[in-house]
């Protein structure tokens, strides 16, 4: 049975939840719940601080979890990365007070608040700069104004938080960070878990567009939308003309369904795909 630890709370437990039912697994019903089997799939969750899993995951303790990238270095377990998941994305950065800082050798000496110790000791310790990191827990963008620091390191989104503070991203990119599925090891139902997941990410990121199509055209509309691996071409009645099936990136559906009237398609539906195996 594949031990599999999951976010119980914070920005990453949502969507995780999400894309585990979306691949098939029961999941919790009652956030209070921290241990859930699921026999039909041979998987047992357990609802871990995100901050943890790679502690648990890492020991052996589990076999597998979901967790940030960041998270995961930060703890300096000994698991490892297996997929990235398409959500839960962040860069790590460097801010403090505008005019401040230039850059990293202005971090000489000072001290630095963050949540993230090992990531950014590791970090500094890397580019040869000794600087004082304070760890604190969370809301560490008030550090600065209340005097424990004299710039911050996190997690930025948006950079609202930062904003609203008055602090300024300086220096390089820390980290860019990602939600990630993490193991220990290559464990029996691993495959089968990265194998529904990676299903998950194309149902999200894919959908299937079919369209008809003058059949001396199929190079040219192949070139506008090549698909995973080939289209599916199918004859139509009328010899002239065939039905083509393919697969298009989400982000991309109107400028394909544009580009592929202009060539002469007619009859262009998109439907959404609900699962898939690639
Ligand atoms: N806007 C965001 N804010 C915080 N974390 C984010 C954001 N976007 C992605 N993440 C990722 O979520 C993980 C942080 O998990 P954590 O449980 O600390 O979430 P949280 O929302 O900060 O919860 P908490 O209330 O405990 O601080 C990190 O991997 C981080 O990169
Ligand atoms: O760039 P933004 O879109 O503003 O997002 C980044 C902010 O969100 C997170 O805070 P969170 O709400 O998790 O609080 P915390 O700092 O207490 O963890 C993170 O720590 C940043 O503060
Ligand atoms: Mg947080």
């Amino acid at each position: 049975m594949l031990r599999i630890a999951v976010p119980n709370k914070g920005t990453l437990s949502e969507t995780a939840g999400a894309m585990l039912a979306e691949a098939g697994y029961s999941g919790r019903r009652d956030p209070k719940e921290l241990i859930v089997a699921d026999p039909r799939n041979d998987v047992e969750f357990f609802y871990l601080r995100p901050r943890d899993i790679a502690t648990y995951v890492g020991s052996g303790a589990l076999d597998v979890g979901i967790t940030g990238r960041d998270l995961l270095l930060d703890s300096h377990s000994g698991a490892t990365e297996v997929d990235v998941l398409d959500f839960g994305s962040s860069t790590f950065r460097f801010a403090g007070p505008p005019d401040r800082f230039g850059g990293l050798p202005d971090l000489e000496g000072v001290r630095v608040a963050t949540s993230y110790d090992g990531l950014v000791s590791d970090f500094l310790a890397r580019h040869g700069v000794s600087a004082t990191v304070v760890r604190l827990d969370g809301a560490v963008e008030s550090a600065v104004r209340l005097g424990v620091a004299d710039a911050v390191a996190d997690v930025v989104e948006t950079g609202t938080t930062l904003r609203k503070q008055g602090l300024e991203i300086f220096g390089p990119v820390i980290l860019e960070s990602n939600a990630v599925l993490i193991a220990n090891g290559d464990p029996e139902g691993l495959t089968t878990l990265r194998r529904r997941l990676q299903g998950v990410i194309v149902a999200h990121r894919y959908v299937l567009m079919d369209y008809d199509l003058p059949a001396e055209l199929i190079d040219q509309a192949t070139a506008v939308a090549p698909g995973f691996e080939s289209p599916t071409v199918s004859p139509l009645r009328d010899g002239g003309w065939v039905a083509v099936r393919v697969m298009v990136p989400r982000a991309e559906t109107n400028q394909i369904m544009d580009r592929l009237y202009e060539l002469g398609a007619r009859a262009i539906l998109v439907s959404a795909i609900h699962a898939a195996r690639i």
